[in-house]
């Protein structure tokens, strides 16, 4: 029952998920729940909705990952009760093992507030 992902999840996010040529792509509408401070979704909930993002570029490719490295940088603080756009796109793949992803959240109007690096590993699903 995945947080980012399962509609079976009642405090999930229940993310959907589509490709776009090389972009994978969710929207998400933050509510009070989700605040760190008042009005702004808290930076915890943010890298989430961005390592899950990332994390379904690979799945949606077949490819089972764990998240291994991450690095979020907020620009602008991530409004609730707005419209957020999230995008990721892998950048490299090193041994054919280690994906090399990043990810960014789009502000309604276009600007990016926050922006993610990732490391996921290649995993035999077997194993989890
Ligand atoms: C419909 C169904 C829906 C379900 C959809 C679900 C969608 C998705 C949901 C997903 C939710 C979101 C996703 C989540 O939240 S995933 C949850 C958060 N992540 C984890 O819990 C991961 C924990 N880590 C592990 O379990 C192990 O480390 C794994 C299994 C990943 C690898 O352990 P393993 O023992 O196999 O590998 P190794 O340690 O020998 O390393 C192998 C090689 O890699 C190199 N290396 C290691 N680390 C790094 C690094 N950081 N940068 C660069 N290189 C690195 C290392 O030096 C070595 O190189 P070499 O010595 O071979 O040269």
């Amino acid at each position: 029952m995945c947080f980012g992902c399962s509609p079976a999840n009642p405090i999930g996010l229940k993310l959907k998920f589509k490709m776009d040529g090389d972009i994978c792509r969710t929207e998400f509408e933050a509510g009070e729940e989700h605040q760190g401070w008042n009005g702004y979704m808290h930076g915890g909930l943010i890298a989430a909705l961005l390592d899950e993002t990332m994390a379904w570029w690979l799945w949606l490719k077949d490819i089972s990952i764990m998240t291994v490295e991450m690095n979020t940088r907020y620009s602008i603080g991530v409004p609730i009760k707005t419209r957020l756009v999230v995008e990721s796109w892998c950048e490299e793949v090193k041994r054919d093992r280690l994906y090399l992803m990043a990810g960014r959240i789009i502000l309604p109007g276009g600007k990016t507030a926050v922006k993610a690096t990732a490391k996921f590993m290649k995993i035999d699903p077997a194993q989890i």
